[in-house]
């Protein structure tokens, strides 16, 4: 039974970048939160994931910059430790106090432990000292325990222990021989990162045959031809068959599926993610422990009687995006508000509809790729009337005049039925600043006799959108 003390209007468990979101929309809305947290206040992203890797990636971003605009020269390879100390700045030395204080300052209760569900609006909460702390919701419980790197059952492999996104962003020494499993945002980020930094040889094992397999096939090929150029090799339709490390900390051996090796100083997994669901108690409340927590557009987790329970971020499995966690928390925070204020809670803004859209994402590589809504093949696949167009951006004033050469490619996915764009991409250098202009686009489904007369300025990059419509026949 929870304490006088221990009982507040929401509790929500986990303080990433989700959860915080959401006990600050709650406190906005007039409600008192308690906010569980048994790592690091600010979650994976601040500390291991979005903050450092671009801190990681920038300078190499800028070097690729300079190296395509004669009369410009680096002096020397990048500076690693300089790159690193920054990289310790950007994540606070590892130290939440600054985002304890401010989750204080919502001011929201801040309990340091492992939350987990013990029946409706029940929450226990093990502290450090393993002492069992029992709270209680008046009104909702919000579950935002993000998600692990997932490390497949691959003999010898967990024994090696191989870097993931954690080990990989807070490097203190960069391998000279890096081997990397997988083709997706982190194996492509951190592969470029390490290899820009120093890393002699990086070699990648991609099960498919391109890198970025959920996006348009063209981001896939440049970034490829991008890392081969750099010095990455990338082996594609290899799968790990067996790990081997006979010395902790040694050189560990990579044996794939069609019988060939790779020897490195570390080997990094970048295999996607396992939304942390197991061991929080959803069995409590009648709720499956594997697999995403399913929500309605509300954040509402759906089969759970009274409603009184929300899943938001990584853990409801929507897109495993910090932008994206942090849009669904603020609809989470304002509904639960409403409807413990009895207010209509159906409001156009109380709704998820950027998530079915498809997310805005942007892959920090040298060339930057951005995506938004559906690719082509998407599009077709949903039954879709659907007509695309690509456009060489070394071919627009704006581009070229950034970089010789300017490398890139454009495509617009447009809904033939309604004349709005269903998706964009871009794959470039500096291309991510185009990007809102075109989620903008998507979201809101302007149609495009509207969007033909958003003008763009000459000579900038945005000069693509021109060239976009143009080819579709505006
Ligand atoms: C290398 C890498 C780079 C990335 N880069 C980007 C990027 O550039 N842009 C982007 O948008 N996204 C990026 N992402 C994805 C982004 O990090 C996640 O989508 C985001 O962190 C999810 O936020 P969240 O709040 O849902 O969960 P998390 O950030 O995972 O936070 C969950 C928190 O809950 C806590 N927790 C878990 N279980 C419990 C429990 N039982 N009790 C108490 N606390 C608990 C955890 O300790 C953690 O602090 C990247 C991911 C990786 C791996
Ligand atoms: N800049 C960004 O926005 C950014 C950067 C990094 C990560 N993230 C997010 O973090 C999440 C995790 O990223 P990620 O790169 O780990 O996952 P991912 O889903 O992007 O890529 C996983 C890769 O592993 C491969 N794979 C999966 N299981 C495998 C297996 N058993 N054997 C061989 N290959 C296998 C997949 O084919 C794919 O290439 C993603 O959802 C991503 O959106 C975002």
């Amino acid at each position: 039974m929870a304490d006088q003390d221990d009982v507040f209007d929401v509790i929500v468990i986990g303080a990433g970048p989700a959860g915080e979101m959401a006990a600050a929309r709650v406190v906005r809305g007039g409600l008192t939160a308690a906010v569980v947290e048994e790592r690091l206040a600010g979650g994976e992203c601040a500390y291991y994931a979005c903050i450092p890797s671009k801190a990681l990636l920038r300078p190499v971003d800028l070097a690729g910059e300079v190296s395509r605009m004669p009369g410009l020269e680096l002096r020397g390879p990048i500076d690693a430790a300089a790159v690193l100390a920054r990289r310790d700045e950007t994540v606070s030395h590892l130290d939440d106090g600054g985002q304890v204080s401010w989750i204080a300052n919502l001011p929201a209760t801040f309990v340091r432990g492992r939350g987990r569900l013990a029946g409706p609006l029940q929450v226990e909460v093990t502290m450090p000292d393993g002492g069992v702390r029992a709270l209680r919701a008046r009104h909702a419980v919000v579950i935002a325990t993000g998600s692990d790197p997932f490390i497949p059952d691959v003999p010898g492999l967990r024994e090696a222990r191989p870097w993931t996104n954690r080990e990989a962003t807070s490097v203190q020494q960069v391998p000279k021989r890096l081997a990397v499993l997988g083709g997706g945002a982190v194996a492509c980020e951190m592969s470029q990162a390490l290899q820009g930094l120093g890393a002699h040889e990086t070699t990648m094992l991609v099960r498919g045959d391109r890198l970025l397999t959920r996006m348009e096939p063209f981001t896939g090929d440049l970034l490829e031809k991008s890392f081969r150029e750099s010095g990455i090799e990338i082996r594609f339709g290899r799968s790990p068959a067996r790990v081997e490390r006979p010395i902790p900390g040694g050189p560990v051996t990579v044996h794939a599926d069609d019988g060939s090796q790779v020897e490195a100083d570390e080997l990094l997994v970048g295999l996607g993610r396992r939304l942390s669901v197991g061991d929080i108690g959803l069995e409590t409340v009648g709720l499956r422990t594997h697999g995403p927590i399913e929500v309605d557009a509300s954040m509402r987790a759906t089969g759970v009687p009274d409603g009184w329970l929300y899943a938001v971020g990584d853990v409801n499995g929507r897109n495993l995006l910090t932008h994206m966690g942090k849009y669904q928390a603020r609809i989470c925070g304002d509904v639960i508000s409403a409807r413990a204020g009895g207010l209509p809670d159906d409001l156009p803004a109380l709704r998820d509809i950027a998530d079915e859209r498809g997310a805005p994402q942007v892959i920090f590589t040298d060339p930057q790729i951005c995506v938004v809504g559906r690719t082509e093949s998407a599009a077709r696949a949903e039954g879709f009337a659907v007509r695309a167009v690509e456009y060489d951006m070394g071919a627009v004033t704006g581009a070229y005049l950034q970089a010789d050469p300017y490398i890139g490619r454009a495509k617009a996915v447009v809904d033939e039925d309604r004349r709005v764009l269903l998706g964009v991409t871009f794959a470039g250098p500096g291309v991510v600043d185009l990007l809102h202009g075109a989620t903008i686009a998507v979201t809101s489904e302007i149609p495009l006799d509207r969007l033909w007369h958003a003008v763009p300025a000459f000579p900038t990059v945005s000069e693509i959108w021109l060239r976009l419509l143009e080819e579709y026949g505006l």
